[in-house]
């Protein structure tokens, strides 16, 4: 039988212990290569840039560096490159995408910077472009809408900034046993995450399977999460799916609302959560259909309470997974057969990767 999305979600959990239990050792080499160096750059795209947003902020608090994430086609083609940035990092999950190769090439010979590579295949083609290329520890994943590969790319770009934090002096042991703890936690929790969001499922099937279109909110490190939402809902559901920053939401894509619209919130614990807040309370006004994931608890129907003792620095290692779930579930409930492979030639005749796909 050919995997599918759920065959790899179900593998989630022990995946992450394993990568939590090498930690320091997968990122050793990493944190020693990056460690004094201030200013990173990443480069990837699709699901690898989504990821390297969801730790951004992580990395940037724990080993106190600036991060920088740019579309790597544009930066090579357009941008003019920052005399400030001190160290490349390119994450593509299969080591194939041409256009994050093309990033890293282009700051090794115009700027000499050292080069980190991430990805799940360390002999794959990104390899050649980067000094160093760190296995993200997920294996072979062969179904083309990526879920642990995603999960395994922020989990390893979260360890890798907090084993820089903890060479450079920025994070204490203590520090950094209470970000392991709490990871260790939220690896533990999958299964839970995974019978709440199937409930849940359950419980707004036909809603969710008929809805026209799909939209999330979220703020800081959890934007990477509902960007991640929005690619993996267009690559499966199939129907327009937007991720929108809280604040951005308020400047434009709140006019576009009707009773219609699928909402799902995404909240943490934050200063900023009041914002999610009254944006809640006003849609609530105009749609029945708004669902809300949360890194705390809830009872209610609506709501995908994770119960999870997590900041919202780490919290996207969390949040993601209900989202891939009901990526795969809201698919299958529209008829959709997702083993059923289609434009199989693109990304060859694009010349977007550098070789096809292995998928099953
Ligand atoms: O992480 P990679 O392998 O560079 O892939 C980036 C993106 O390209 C795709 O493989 C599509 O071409 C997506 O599934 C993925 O998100």
């Amino acid at each position: 039988m050919k995997p599918t999305m759920m065959t790899y979600i179900n593998e989630e959990k022990e995946m992450s212990e394993r990568i939590l239990a090498a930690y320091p050792d997968n990122v050793e080499k990493f944190a020693e290569l990056a460690s004094g160096k201030q200013d990173w750059l990443l480069v990837a795209t699709g699901s690898s840039y989504n990821a390297a947003l969801s730790a951004r902020y992580a990395i940037e608090r724990w080993a106190g560096v600036r991060v920088d994430i740019k579309e790597p086609f544009p930066f090579t083609h357009y941008d003019k490159m920052s005399p400030y940035t001190d160290l490349a990092i390119g994450i593509s999950q299969s080591g194939h995408s041409t256009s994050t190769i093309g990033a890293l090439e282009r700051m090794r010979e115009e700027a000499g910077l050292p080069v980190i590579a991430l990805s799940a295949d360390t002999e794959s083609a990104i390899s050649e472009a980067a000094d160093l290329t760190v296995d993200i520890g997920c294996g072979a994943e062969r179904v083309g809408y990526v879920t642990k590969g995603f999960l395994a790319t922020v989990l390893t770009l979260m360890l890798a900034g907090l084993r820089t934090g903890e060479l450079n002096g920025s994070m204490s042991a203590v520090e950094v046993q209470v970000q392991l703890d709490s990871l260790r936690r939220a690896a533990a929790a999958i299964p839970a995450t995974i019978a709440r969001t199937e409930a849940f499922f359950e419980t707004f099937r036909e809603e969710l399977a008929s809805a026209p279109r799909f939209t999330a909110v979220g703020y800081g490190p959890a934007v990477g999460t509902i960007k991640e939402f929005e690619t993996k809902f267009v690559e499966t559901v199939r129907v327009p799916s937007q991720g929108v920053e809280v604040e951005a939401f308020m400047h434009g894509p709140y006019l576009e609302v009707n009773p219609e619209h699928r909402f799902f919130f995404v909240e943490t614990e934050s200063p900023v959560k009041d914002r999610l807040e009254r944006l809640r309370s006003y849609e609530e006004r105009i749609s029945r259909h708004v669902y809300t994931i949360t890194t705390g608890s809830s009872s209610e129907a609506n709501v995908i309470g994770l119960d999870l003792a997590i900041d919202e620095y780490a919290a996207p290692f969390a949040l993601i997974i209900p989202f891939q779930i009901l990526a795969h579930h809201i698919a299958g409930a529209r008829g959709i057969d997702l083993t059923n492979r289609i434009y199989t030639d693109f990304g060859m005749a694009m010349k977007s990767k550098t070789q096809p796909g292995n998928y099953a």
